[in-house]
């Protein structure tokens, strides 16, 4: 009576019936046990992150924290996102291998950084990290600081212009221009001077990618992958991306044929006044001189690193200063205390003291108040895990396929974490979040993340800004204009970000402390 073809699809829809109730019965069980704002069939909880814009999405997320507690649950669409914040969950999210793959809202930057490891997991996560992290050893870090100290002076130069004009200027502007001619040194080698030209078609199309990037990690709108085809962004997206691909393509091949063709010669400064000099290593000579597996990496491995610590090396750290000068600014002891220090460990003349690790080592109050800041506003604000197999986090068991994350921001705000969160008080980091009294517990102080995939340029990054500070607080005496009673609206774009640009005036040090 029936067919057999009739049969076998008849059966298959049994299966597949049955094996989407399987996996869906139980991963509505499992989300049921977690509080949450409610949610509409299909859509999940999009509607509150529609036509919304990027500082809303900070001020939505405190409020759900404040209305479901430290855990619940969250729908986009057919996908579960779970939010903790309790410190004993943070610590196994962070610390677990098996939950060391990226969530999916981090996918919007494959694009850039394909299998770079940010995004990375698994065995090739594991053998670049390897790969890489030879780049943040001290001795690597020691050649970098004349690169530092180098574009930290440019920096102080082009302040200066402002200072003669005495106008309120926007801070992180310039500050991210120098980050960018920075990080580019050290990665590539090369001398982008963003910061005497800022018109660079490269940095241009840095910038339009970077918005687009962060545009649709908060606005449904340019969500789904198939909508945002059909827009105009996509477009803008492509023409960005294919600048950058260009340009670092460039760098690599030219830098391989140096490598390759002339080796001794390739180790020497050809450009400026160390001509002859022995010529500082960059992470894209590590990359090129290694090997995986006894083969060489291709240029487009070596691209999809290289443009990693292009995002990751430049935008966290203009972020972290601008929130530095904006707290000692709002705290004018601390100003105060951390030019006094810097100028007994450097003098009160620029470059009257050459930058070594171990001076920079000796600034205690600059290193409490970067913390401070660090903590108050973390420019990662947000860290996602997706979780590949059904998985206990303490008390919670979290379904397959649900992404889960919390937020450094949040997590550093809490009263339970830290005492009198909202208020800058450095001291704290002499006692509180240490482990035996001395060392950082980072499962407590989290902006750099934590456990297996926490931040490799860390010392990197706290290097750049004391280089960065030293020069700074050594010229220039800092002013926050605007009302300081203000709480300020954040954004958290790909970085953390204000609502409104920061503002800031400065005045020439008159060199007596
Ligand atoms: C103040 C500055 C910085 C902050 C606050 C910061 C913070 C972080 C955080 C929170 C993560 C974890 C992200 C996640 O799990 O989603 C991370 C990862 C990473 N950071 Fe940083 N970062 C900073 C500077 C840098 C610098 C200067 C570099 C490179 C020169 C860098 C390179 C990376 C890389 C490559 C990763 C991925 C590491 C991995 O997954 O193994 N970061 N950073």
């Amino acid at each position: 009576m029936f067919s057999v073809p009739l049969i076998l699809v008849f059966s298959s829809l049994v299966a597949l019936l049955t094996y989407c109730y399987a996996k869906y019965a139980r991963l509505y069980a499992l989300a049921g046990r977690f509080g949450g704002p409610p949610a509409l069939p299909i859509i999940g909880n999009a509607l509150t992150f529609l036509n919304i814009e990027a500082h809303e999405f900070v001020s939505r997320c405190l409020e759900m924290g404040e209305k479901y507690g430290k855990t619940y649950r969250l729908w986009l669409g057919p996908q579960l996102n779970i939010i903790v914040h309790d410190p004993h969950d943070v610590e196994v999210l962070l610390s677990s291998n098996k939950l060391a793959v990226k969530a999916d809202q981090y996918r919007y930057m494959k694009c850039w950084m394909h299998d770079g490891l940010l995004l990375s997991h698994g065995r090739k996560y594991q053998q670049r990290r390897k790969l890489v992290s030879p780049t943040f050893h001290y001795k690597m870090l020691d050649n970098f600081l004349s690169c530092f100290q180098e574009h930290s002076l440019e920096l102080v130069q082009q302040m200066r212009g402002l200072c003669m004009e005495g106008s309120p200027f926007e801070l992180r502007h310039f500050l991210g221009l120098c980050m960018l001619d920075t990080i580019c040194d050290t990665a590539m080698g090369v001398q982008l001077q963003t910061q005497r030209n800022a018109d660079s078609e490269y940095v241009k199309a840095l910038n339009s990618l970077m918005a687009i990037l962060h545009l649709r990690m908060y606005d449904m709108k340019y969500y789904f992958d198939f909508i945002f085809r059909c827009t105009a962004k996509a477009k803008e997206a492509e023409r960005a991306l294919a600048i950058i691909n260009s340009y670092a393509e460039k760098v690599i091949l030219q830098r391989r044929k140096e490598l390759t063709h002339a080796p001794e010669q390739a180790q020497l400064e050809t450009q400026g006044p160390s001509v002859g000099l022995k010529r500082k290593q960059t992470l894209l000579d590590i990359l090129l001189n290694s090997t995986v597996d006894g083969k060489s990496l291709s240029n487009v491995d070596i691209r999809e690193e290289v443009h990693t610590f292009m995002f990751a090396g430049h935008d966290t750290l203009s972020s972290a200063l601008m929130f530095f000068f904006y707290c000692i600014c709002r705290n004018p002891e601390w100003q105060q205390k951390c030019y006094e220090e810097i100028c007994s460990v450097f003098g009160i003349e620029i470059g009257a003291v050459a930058m070594s690790r171990e001076h920079l080592d000796r600034l205690y109050y600059v290193d409490l108040c970067i913390k401070e800041a660090l903590r108050m506003y973390p420019p990662v604000a947000l860290i996602g895990r997706k979780v590949l197999e059904e998985t206990k986090i303490n008390d919670h068991l979290i379904p397959a396929g649900t992404n889960i994350g919390f937020s450094p921001y949040v997590f550093g705000r809490q009263s339970e974490v830290f005492a009198e969160p909202n208020a800058f008080k450095p001291e704290r980091f002499e006692t509180v979040a240490c482990e035996n009294n001395s060392k950082l517990n980072p499962y407590i102080f989290t902006s750099f993340s934590a456990g297996p995939r926490s931040c490799v340029g860390q010392k990197y990054a706290i290097l750049q800004m004391k280089v960065s500070i030293v020069n700074i607080l050594l010229s220039f005496d800092l002013t926050f204009v605007g009302d300081a009673t203000y709480e300020l609206k954040l954004s958290n774009e790909l970085t953390m970000r204000t609502k409104d640009p920061l503002m800031f005036t400065i005045r020439a040090r008159d060199k007596k402390v």
